[in-house]
């Protein structure tokens, strides 16, 4: 068993939509393919993944350093005996050959995305959806049937008004979501809390929303927002502040009475165990939004989910970034909190299998090997259209 091949190609998810760090106008995204020489129904097996959205393609990272390491090495030393498959762990420690420690950044991220097209492999050489097998390999069997998922969006976006803002929210609710999510951070503290009422009107009250920063705020800022915000009994105020000030983090903790969330732009284990450490995140409250397309894969989330259970944290607090079906799986394989759902933006990455509803707020998951791209049509057109044709 081997990897024959393994394409990648950095597309456009570029958008006129805008938070409060960062416009969307250029964005990319790296896809890759992880071709295999296993024959499942008379097609070789091919393992597909992406890096999400928010961080650019990451072409030449593979290029350069770790596509070669995957082609160069014994083919026999990436396999999973016990299992008849590939061994996602000693791909993952063949790609970090030679890596040193610390400054997790790009890197994390074109690792991420092969590490997601191995493990969609791994599932469709097995057979099974991906959150049976994590379930079965890590959760004594049984994986969750349904997933909360929230509808993020709530963008700044030239021309759009605040009547534009509650016709997005309201249509998020007429698709089935309870719990939606928006910017802050770009307007000044009193449009921004113009713009949050006008959502609380059409939401349903405050424990239907969330504001998220995108880590725009300094202390005082973040504070000031923290004072005003927290009347409305919000869903959660997201990325305060830079995602590494922890001290920042642990201020508007002890300082705001309601729900934090963070995490998405921690990208090592590593990192999320110092948010735990410093940060005074609440174990019972706060939610971790850690997105394994980022941060090194699916594997290094195991260590990073290991690492919350050494904190005390259950993994029904995280609630991942991205709105993809990766994450999707994980949520559903592994019982985490939830996953963010994105059903207007970042498509057709954002979004899961095209025959899944969301009711009161919760998706079930395709009976497809994988992690289900190929049940999400314009997604795999996508995909086959820049790697295999
Ligand atoms: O705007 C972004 O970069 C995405 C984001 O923060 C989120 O989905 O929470
Ligand atoms: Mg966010």
């Amino acid at each position: 068993m081997r990897i024959t091949e393994i394409r990648e190609k950095t597309v456009s998810i570029a958008s006129p939509i805008a938070n409060a760090f960062i416009d969307f106008s250029k964005m990319t995204c790296s896809v890759v393919a992880v071709i295999t020489d296993q024959i499942r129904d008379g097609e070789p097996v091919i393992g597909f993944g992406f890096n999400s959205n928010g961080r650019y393609g990451q072409g030449a990272l593979m290029r350069e350093r770790f596509i070669p390491r995957l082609m160069e090495a014994d083919p026999e030393t990436l396999i999973d005996a016990t299992n008849a498959n590939l061994d996602p762990f000693a791909i993952w420690d063949r790609m970090m050959i030679n890596e040193k420690p610390g400054g997790h950044g790009e890197r994390s991220v074109a690792v991420g995305t092969l590490d997601m097209a191995i493990w969609d492999a791994v599932a469709k050489i097995a057979g099974q959806p991906l959150y049976r097998l994590l379930a079965e390999r890590y959760r004594s069997g049984v994986a969750d049937d349904k997933v909360w998922v929230y509808a993020a969006g709530g963008y700044y976006h030239p021309g759009k008004e605040i009547t534009g803002l509650k016709d997005e929210m309201r249509s998020y609710r007429d698709r089935g979501y309870r719990v939606c999510k928006m910017k802050i951070g770009l307007a000044p503290l009193a449009e921004d809390l113009k713009r949050i009422e006008a959502a609380l009107e059409v939401v349903g009250g405050g424990q239907n929303l969330c504001v998220d920063a995108n880590g725009r705020f300094d202390l005082k800022a973040a504070l000031a927002y923290a004072e005003a915000l927290e009347p409305y009994g919000l869903h959660w105020y997201e990325e305060a502040g830079d995602p590494l000030d922890y001290g920042l983090q642990a201020e508007v903790s002890k300082r705001y009475g309601g729900r934090m969330a963070t995490g998405e732009n921690l990208f090592s284990h590593q990192d999320a165990r110092n948010l735990l450490r410093y940060g005074g995140m609440d174990a019972e409250r706060d939610i971790l939004q850690f997105d394994c397309a980022l941060s090194y894969g699916l594997v290094e989330y195991l260590r990073t989910l290991d690492g919350m259970a050494e904190a005390g944290w259950s993994p029904r607090r995280v609630v991942p970034h991205g709105g993809h079906q990766m994450s999707l799986n994980i949520a559903a394989g592994l019982h985490l909190g939830g996953n963010e759902s994105y059903p207007d933006v970042f498509q057709p990455f954002g979004g899961f299998a095209d025959d899944v509803r969301v009711e009161d707020s919760l998706v079930g998951l395709p009976d497809a090997p994988g992690v289900g791209f190929e049940r999400k049509a314009a997604l795999y057109a996508l995909l086959k259209r820049e790697l295999l044709d």
